[in-house]
């Protein structure tokens, strides 16, 4: 796997599929690592050539010293494209990765072929969940609030079915290194791209979680309705709707990157 320098911020990047197929790129949730995409990469490497990489903050990319905007997240997606000399990608990220997404469909509109922002928003109206949460992990570190955000993530449906799934994504948040998840917090807190929205002219996809509360169907309606000619998908599952109902989210995902 590549390290990628990103104005001296070392990004984990993975590239794996199909050599010579059009080329996707995926951007993780906040408190994720690119593991987070293992329940679709069989089914994507067959099609596509596939770029993930831990965001900075994460994973095994540098917790670079925060604060983190959008903006610097986008960046650092156009140094990865720009080192692995790739021109053009279509672009899927759930969450943090959608809101990266609405940044670069704006801002770097040549080099994004197809958008699928999953579960996500553009702004929160509260933001003082990201305030609180940002002083909960202060004091307690991730761990004061994991139960909290996996209850978020899955469905308790699922959570009581596939335990093991469970466990092993509470694993990664809270392996997740405290001061990169407070910068991407505080991103967060902060977050308003709504006036970016109608500048986004490439196809788009937005896809909800049925029962996500972190990023409810409201707020996927916001960014649909805002975008020129996206769709919406709505998946039942709660916010990491890829873990949650992988045939479903992959059956868009393919579908909609392969129309024409
Ligand atoms: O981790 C969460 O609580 C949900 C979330 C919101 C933005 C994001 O990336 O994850």
């Amino acid at each position: 796997m590549p390290m990628i320098d990103a104005d001296g911020c070392l990004l984990n990047v993975s590239v794996e599929g199909r050599d010579g197929g059009p080329t996707l790129m995926l951007s993780n949730s906040l408190g994720c690592t690119l593991q987070m995409w293992e329940p679709q990469m069989k089914a994507l490497t067959q099609v596509f050539r596939v770029i993930r990489y831990d965001r900075r903050g994460h994973g095994k990319s540098t917790v670079a010293p925060g604060p983190y905007t959008m903006e610097r997240f986008g960046r650092d997606v156009l140094a990865i494209l720009d080192d692995l000399n790739i021109e053009k990608v279509h672009w899927c990220g759930l969450s943090m990765g959608g809101m990266v997404g609405q940044w670069l469909g704006a801002n770097a509109p040549e080099r994004f072929g197809k958008l699928i922002l999953a579960n996500t928003s553009c702004y929160y109206a509260e933001p003082t969940k990201w305030l609180e949460r940002i002083d909960a992990v202060k004091k307690g570190g991730i761990a004061a609030v994991a139960d909290a955000v996996i209850a978020g993530w899955l469905t308790q449906d699922f959570r009581e079915r596939e335990p093991a799934i469970t466990a092993k994504m509470k694993s990664m948040l809270l392996a997740s290194p405290v001061e990169g998840y407070l910068a991407c917090c505080e991103a967060l807190s902060t977050l308003d791209q709504r006036a970016l929205l109608p500048k986004i002219k490439s196809p788009t996809l937005v896809i909800a979680g049925r029962h996500d509360v972190a990023t409810p169907i409201s707020a996927a309606e916001l960014i649909r309705s805002n975008i020129p000619g996206a769709s919406m998908t709505i998946i039942d599952a709660a916010h990491i709707s890829n873990v949650e109902q992988p045939h479903a989210f992959t059956d868009a995902v393919v579908g909609f990157l392969t129309q024409r």
